[in-house]
């Protein structure tokens, strides 16, 4: 096993167990993930880091049933993913996913409040009013519910993809660097926001981020190095993690 000891638990909503992904083949080969074993634990805020290259996205995106590891299983919500057809795919990412992009990917003919309801739209799911009342109320978009995505601020523009993603209640949030298009205003904001839907809503969430004082939101945080977890830390500190991430050397490996 190659995951730090802890790295593992028992009330997990997200698991990978043995997860490697390999791109590209002979000499040009990249093991970007090296064997994984990691839970991500309900009603958890969890941050992953680690330097450019160490396999953070990779490991969103196996996670989030978006890519298709090379070896090992993830399970999803008590779902083995591995060897899902595309339609119980698609079913999976659609009821038990949300994921929150850094260029926040919304479509741009559309107003906020549609791209808010597009995957239930999509689905044929009635909208919850009342929970779609609450989403909008805690990310503060009533008064931009018919905005276009180009009358938005990128702040305003996360908190619609933000929004979208806790709008069908999905098992589990995956944000790859949700603020990395940010200015530190409006990543406190959609952190605190994204802090507030684990804290009152229950909601499991899971961000990748470079940033210390992003992570201090979280309830956990894990390194990554090479491919696989070199570390984790519980109820981790800004400094504390900014501390760890000078004990990186340049490729990575604690020095
Ligand atoms: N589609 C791909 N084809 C080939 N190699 C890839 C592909 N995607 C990622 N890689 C390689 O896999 C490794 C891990 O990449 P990944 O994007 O997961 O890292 P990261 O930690 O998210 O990096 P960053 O912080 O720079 O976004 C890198 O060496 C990268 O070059």
């Amino acid at each position: 096993m190659s995951s730090v000891e802890g790295s593992t638990t028992t009330d997990a909503v997200a698991s990978a167990r043995g997860l490697k992904k390999i791109y590209g083949r002979g000499e040009a080969e990249v093991h970007a993930l090296d064997g994984v074993d990691v839970d991500f634990g309900r009603e958890r805020f969890t941050a992953i880091l680690g330097p450019s290259g160490s396999g953070k996205s990779t490991l969103m995106h196996c996670m989030a049933a978006l890519d298709t590891p090379t070896e090992g299983s993830v399970v999803i919500d008590g779902v083995e993913v591995a060897g899902l057809k595309d339609k119980a795919l698609t079913k999976l990412r659609r009821d038990r996913i949300g994921f929150v992009f850094q260029s926040f990917n919304l479509v741009p003919t559309l107003s906020a409040r549609e791209n808010i309801t597009l995957p239930m739209d999509i689905a044929g799911t009635k909208v919850d009013q009342e929970w779609f009342d609450t989403v909008i109320d805690t990310v503060g978009l009533r008064d931009r519910l018919h905005h276009k995505p180009n009358e938005l601020s990128g702040g305003q523009q996360q908190r619609v993809a933000c929004a979208r993603a806790l709008a069908s209640k999905p098992a589990i949030i995956f944000a790859d660097e949700p603020t990395g298009n940010l200015d530190s205003r409006a990543s406190a904001e959609i952190l605190g926001f994204l802090r507030r839907s684990v804290d009152d809503f229950g909601q499991s969430i899971v961000i990748v981020t470079h940033d210390p004082v992003s992570a201090g939101y979280a309830d956990r945080a894990l390194f990554l190095a090479d491919g696989t977890i070199v570390d984790e830390m519980h109820e981790p500190t800004a400094d504390a993690v900014l501390d760890r991430m000078k004990g990186f050397d340049a490729v990575g490996r604690r020095s």
